[in-house]
This record gives structure tokens, C-alpha cells and sequence, in this order.
């Protein structure tokens, strides 16, 4: 049996597939075998993997001594892969690379350049993307006969129009690559993949879709096409996240570098690592903590991630000219009605009303029958998304 292998290392999870694949039938032939998940790295890490049947391959939690970050979660899920793996043949392995810099409009094989360009972006994702490129690393390194596959975040995204993609700042800087990338576009791009099939009334229209997990942004879809999004240079930008502000003033930079003496290295930190929920909390970057919490700093950071969402939902809209549909989608979007219901308390204005039963289910429609906008919670799969792309990408050049 040959297989293509799925790696995708998130800001706080781990996740990976593998899918049986039959290249002669196309997008078609793949089915998914395996699928797992480090989670909770950082706050409380477990590895977990469930068969194609459903039948679970593995589950284990770890102290956070065990497993301090995304590192050792790796080498974990290595391990555990390897040793169930031994009998089965790589066709190719596809990942998820965060940033794939000005050249990265669509995914690519891996070769010796493209790896070096790709390493030219750590900087501009520093939380992703060394996690993304060392598994491409050692593999090249053992296997450099196996194909490997790059697929970016920010390739969905760069259709955007002059005005979603620049900052108002000389052009000379957009040249260079200074642009409003955004992000999380594996998952858009599923997202658009999926809305014709399970909701065909709105899959043309105007979607604003919240991918809200541990890092966290908005899309506005139209006709399936990214328009715009909240992350923007990097993903630092727009929403804020487990460890990350989201939208800042550039002058609170500048006030720590010459107000306190930070340095770039410090200040990098504390915008990848000790803001966001965690930073307003004081708690935890996991919003699971935060809603089971009693702590006001707790119930504080939760109220100020619903603001925000709210807030961007008005902004995307904008750029839209208009809202036909609204979905959640990833860790938080999926799995928490509450941060569901609240949210959509603040865009009742929009005339957006949730069926609390429905909410409560997670159908696929949440809204009620009257809302004036259909609401909607489709899960995400980066991981199918990379294995499509990956088997066309090695499919090409072997027909080439
Ligand atoms: N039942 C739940 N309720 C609230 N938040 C949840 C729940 N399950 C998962 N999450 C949150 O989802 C986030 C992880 O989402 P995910 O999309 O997997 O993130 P990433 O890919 O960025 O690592 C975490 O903040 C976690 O707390
Ligand atoms: C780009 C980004 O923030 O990704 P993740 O949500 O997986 O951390
Ligand atoms: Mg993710």
C-alpha cells in the first residue's frame, strides 16, 4: 500500500494524516487512513490518533516537563509514527508551511531552493515556521529519493487586490515583499471546497469565515475566493490569539524599545509567546481553561476575543459590500458553543439569531430559521487539503 503522509504543526497542536493513495484516480484516490493530533502543547499535552474506522490508534497525555514544546511534541509523533508505519510505502509527504513568502502562490515540490527560500520567511513566522521546515529537513536528509511537498498558508490569499494587499507604506517596501499576506489559507481554501457540497445556496455569495483555534483570523470569501483577511505580514495580525495580540499599535513597539530598552529578540517574544489570551489572562492560552475558569482575568480575555471577532466580522463585511453567510471553523469555532452564542449576540445587529439547540449540537446550520444570515460551523481539514495538493503537485511531475 502506498501512502502520502500529512504533517501540519499549528502554534499549539500537532496535527498529522495519512492517506491511502491510488494516483491513477486522480483527487479521488485518496482515503484516509490515519488521523492524529498532539494537542494542548504549552498547557496540557496528549497525542491521540484515531483509524479510518474511527477505532482509536492511540491516546496519551503528558506533564508539560515531559512535553515542553512543539520540539519534543514532534519527536513524540514521530516515534509513535514510525512504529505503526513500518509496513506501509511513502509515495510523498505533504506540509503545511506557514509562510510561503512573495513567490508562494501555489504549493510546490521541495527542492534544495526552495527550502532555502522558504528558510528566508523564518523571521516572518517565527512561532510555525522552523517547526514546519525541520521534518522537511530530516527527511530530505534520509530520503531524498521521497517527495516532499510545500503547501503554503498565505497561497489562497494571493489573489487579493492592490487594496487588501498593501499597508500604506511606500511602494518600494510592497516590492520587497512587505504585503498583507494572511494566513491560515489551507484551511480557507477546504472551507471553499466544501460549501458547494454541504451548502450550495451560499457557496457563491458573501462568507465571512472565523477560523478560530489557537491562532486565530477571519476570511471574506466571495464566490469561494479569499477578498481579505485579518492576518496580514505575518500572523501576528488582526484577532487576538493563545500567546499573540492581534491587532496592535505600532507604537507600542516603539514604546518598548525606547520607553523600556527592549531588544528585537525580547520583543519578539513577548508578541509570539506572552500576549493574546494568555497575556489578559494571566491564566492560560488555552480557551478551554479560560471558559471553565472563575477568575475575572479569565471571563476579561474571553470577553475581549468576542469583541474582536465581532469587530472584524464588520470590517470583512465591509470589504464584502455585504454578508450572505457566516462560519466558524477550528478548535475554538468548532468546539464552543458559548464563544458561538456570544458571538453571534454581537452581531444580532446584522440580523444573524442562533437556534441555541442547534448551537448546542453543532449542526451544520446553527442559525435559527429567521436569521436574517445562515450560520454555519464547518470543521476545517487542513490535512485533506495538503494531501490534494500534494498528490496533484507529484502526480504533474511524474507525468511531465
Ligand atoms: N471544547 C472546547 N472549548 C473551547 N475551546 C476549545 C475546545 N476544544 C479546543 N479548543 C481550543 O482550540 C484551540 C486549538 O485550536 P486549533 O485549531 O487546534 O489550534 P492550532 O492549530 O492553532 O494549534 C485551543 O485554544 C483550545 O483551547
Ligand atoms: C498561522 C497560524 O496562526 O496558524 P495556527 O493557527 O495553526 O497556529
Ligand atoms: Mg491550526
Amino acid at each position: 500500500m502506498e501512502t502520502v503522509l500529512v504533517i501540519n504543526s499549528g502554534s499549539s497542536s500537532l496535527k498529522f494524516q495519512v492517506f491511502e493513495v491510488h494516483p491513477q484516480q486522480g483527487a479521488t484516490g485518496l482515503k484516509r487512513q490515519l488521523k492524529g493530533q498532539v494537542d494542548g502543547v504549552g498547557s496540557r499535552p496528549r497525542l491521540r490518533a484515531v483509524n479510518w474506522d474511527g477505532s482509536v490508534a492511540t491516546d496519551r497525555t503528558f506533564s508539560t516537563d515531559e512535553m515542553p514544546d512543539m520540539a519534543t511534541a514532534m519527536t513524540f509523533a514521530a516515534d509513535w509514527l514510525r512504529s505503526t508505519q513500518q509496513h506501509v510505502d511513502l509515495f510523498a509527504v505533504g506540509h503545511r508551511v506557514v509562510h510561503g513568502g512573495p513567490a508562494g502562490d501555489q504549493p510546490r515540490l521541495v527542492t534544495p531552493e526552495v527550502l532555502a527560500a522558504l528558510e528566508r520567511c523564518i523571521p516572518l513566522a517565527p512561532l510555525h515556521q522552523p517547526h514546519n521546515l525541520a521534518p522537511i529537513r530530516v527527511l530530505a536528509a534520509r530520503r531524498p529519493d521521497l517527495p516532499q511537498v510545500a503547501c503554503f498558508d498565505t497561497a489562497f490569499h494571493r489573489g487579493h487586490g492592490p487594496l487588501a494587499d498593501h499597508f500604506a507604506i511606500p511602494l518600494a517596501l510592497y516590492e520587497e515583499g512587505v504585503r498583507r499576506y494572511g494566513f491560515h489559507g489551507l484551511s480557507y481554501e477546504y472551507i471553499a471546497t466544501r460549501l458547494p457540497e454541504v451548502a450550495p445556496d451560499i457557496a457563491r455569495g458573501k462568507v465571512i469565515v472565523a477560523h478560530l483555534g489557537s491562532g486565530a483570523s477571519m476570511c471574506a470569501l466571495e464566490n469561494g475566493r479569499s477578498i481579505d483577511s485579518t492576518m496580514s505580514f505575518t500572523g501576528l495580525d488582526g484577532l487576538p490569539m493563545g500567546t499573540r495580540p492581534g491587532q496592535i499599535d505600532p507604537g507600542v513597539i516603539l514604546h518598548l524599545m525606547s520607553g523600556k530598552g527592549w531588544d528585537a529578540a525580547a520583543i519578539e517574544r513577548f508578541l509570539y509567546h506572552d500576549c493574546g489570551l494568555k497575556g489578559l489572562s494571566g491564566i492560560s492560552n488555552d480557551m478551554r481553561e479560560l471558559e471553565a475558569s472563575d477568575d475575572p482575568r479569565a471571563a476579561f480575555a474571553v470577553d475581549y476575543f468576542v469583541y474582536r471577532v465581532a469587530l472584524s466580522t464588520g470590517m470583512l463585511a465591509a470589504a464584502l459590500g455585504g454578508l450572505d453567510a457566516f462560519v466558524f471553523t477550528a478548535g475554538i469555532g468548532e468546539n464552543s458553543a458559548s464563544i458561538r452564542a456570544r458571538v453571534a449576540e454581537r452581531l444580532a445587529w446584522l440580523g444573524i439569531k442562533l437556534d441555541p439547540t442547534a448551537n448546542a449540537r453543532r449542526n451544520l446550520r446553527i442559525s435559527a430559521p429567521d436569521s436574517r444570515i445562515p450560520v454555519l460551523v464547518v470543521p476545517t481539514d487542513e490535512e485533506s487539503m495538503i494531501a490534494r495538493h500534494t498528490l496533484a503537485v507529484v502526480t504533474a511531475k511524474k507525468n511531465a
